[in-house]
């Protein structure tokens, strides 16, 4: 490099330096409040010093997938755990889950004639935002593995820094098994529901049975979490001049969103993101306006690039069909080619009569419904899906084949923050999506 190449790249990177400070002292919402700041500081210094957990090629190549969902040409499907935990990070568990995004990914390229992009909730996805800051005891509410730990007592849920180097690490474990699992080989998980019961209960009028899988291949499936927690999220970034102007690339995932409770327009997430180099969700909940979209659509892709966007709505059945056509409509006049993706859970959670936090089958498929009906009226892409999904036989969702009650729930309910469906229910959602699309 010649000494002007030098010289400017060492301007780019003390600007986006002092950007990322501007955007880390702005309000932030849903941070947890670490009881000893010189621990947390001495964590986030030793996080400074770790190896990112994916590759520049890797995030690279997913935004040319994305490029292409955003054209039309491919449909995106992300899923996994709400939130992930240690306990759980297991290769049985991994291995599940990829199960079923292969076989809801192989259904859905199917019905849609188009590639799949596969991106799981996973290998990082260890904090959670919440509704309340205090649980029904009283005590500080959990907020995922990496802040503090679900268990009733006031040392559990203090924050832990120390937390977030076992998320690390936890994250890099995943990562690998991950990349094991897609070099060898992922079998599709297969739907187990007894035809005869199935056939009745069913509101899926063209579910085949037996649902034939097949052999295992080898995949390509990219890794994402919710963009929160900004003392780990601040820790692992690289500078990357590949694109349109310097960012920072996150070591830490290949493609972050912003969550419903942390897209304020002058808070840290949205001037954090601003400055990163890979791909972006954003969750737009009912409250979200058409022109608050279209600052975020100015914000987070100002170099219009298809696919640096994934707009991901969330409205729940019973309002999507009214709030997301102004939205489409204006952010399409922009002329910004964004992703549109739906997730038909966050806004569809119920309490139920026993009181569990769940999800009726049935208004999930009405939210994507809904969802595909606006953009056929538009004739804009619906570009995908986003869902809370496990291939483990848990009970935490109601309805589908299964016929899933209130008094089952209490049965295998595993979650440990957001009632997922589970590996029929998702299965069987696949195929719902894929009656939409024909
Ligand atoms: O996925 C996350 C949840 O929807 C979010 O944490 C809110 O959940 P809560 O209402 O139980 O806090
Ligand atoms: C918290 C989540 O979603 P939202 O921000 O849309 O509520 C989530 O995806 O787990
Ligand atoms: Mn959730």
């Amino acid at each position: 490099m010649n000494g002007r190449g030098a010289l400017s790249r060492k301007s780019a990177l003390s600007v986006l330096a002092e950007r990322l400070s501007a955007a880390l002292a702005r309000p932030a919402a849903q941070q947890p409040c670490w009881p000893d700041a010189e621990r947390a500081n001495a964590v986030i210094e030793l996080l400074h010093e770790a190896d990112p957990i994916v590759t520049p090629a890797e995030t690279a190549r997913l935004r040319a997938r994305l490029a292409s969902v955003a054209r039309g040409e491919a449909f995106l499907l992300q899923g996994g755990d709400c939130a992930e935990t240690f306990a759980g990070n297991t290769e049985p568990h991994l291995r599940a889950n990829l199960g079923v995004l292969e076989r809801m990914g192989d259904v859905l390229a199917e019905a849609a004639g188009l590639p799949v992009v596969k991106i799981a909730r996973m290998a990082g996805q260890f904090a959670k935002p919440r509704s309340k800051t205090e649980d029904a005891r009283g005590l500080p509410v959990y907020r995922g593995d990496i802040v503090n730990s679900p268990e009733c007592t006031v040392a559990a849920r203090t924050p832990d820094p120390h937390r977030m180097l076992l998320a690390y690490a936890h994250a890099a474990g995943a990562m690998d098994v991950v990349r094991k699992l897609c070099a060898e080989g992922i079998e599709p998980r297969v739907a187990q529901v007894v035809l005869a019961g199935a056939r009745r209960a069913s509101p899926v009028g063209a579910w085949p049975f037996p649902d034939r899988g097949r052999p295992a291949r080898p995949s390509e499936i990219y890794v994402s979490h919710e963009l929160l927690l900004l003392d780990y999220e601040r820790a692992v970034l690289r500078p990357d001049s590949a694109g349109p102007e310097p960012r920072l690339a996150s070591g830490l995932a290949h493609f972050l969103w912003i969550g419903e409770r942390t897209r304020q327009l002058d808070g840290a997430h949205i001037a954090f993101a601003e400055l990163l180099a890979n791909p972006i969700g954003l969750k737009l909940g009912p409250g979200c306006t058409p022109e608050e979209v279209v600052e975020y659509v100015r914000r987070l892709d100002p170099h219009r690039t298809p696919g640096r966007l994934t707009l991901v709505s969330r409205m729940g059945h019973d309002r999507v069909r009214e709030l997301l056509p102004p939205i489409v409509e204006k952010v399409a006049a922009s002329g910004h080619e964004v992703i549109w993706q739906c997730d038909p859970m966050h806004g569809n959670t119920r309490t139920s009569g026993n009181g569990y936090k769940t999800r009726h089958f049935g208004h999930v498929v009405a939210e994507l419904a809904g969802f595909f009906a606006v953009h056929r009226q538009l004739g804009t892409h619906p570009g995908g899906i986003h869902v809370e999904v496990t291939g483990d036989d848990v009970t935490e969702c109601l309805g589908g084949a299964a016929g899933i009650a209130e008094t089952d729930l209490p049965d295998r309910y595993l979650t440990a923050c957001d009632p997922r469906l589970n590996g029929d229910q998702s299965v069987e959602l696949a195929y719902a999506i894929a009656k939409l699309l024909r």
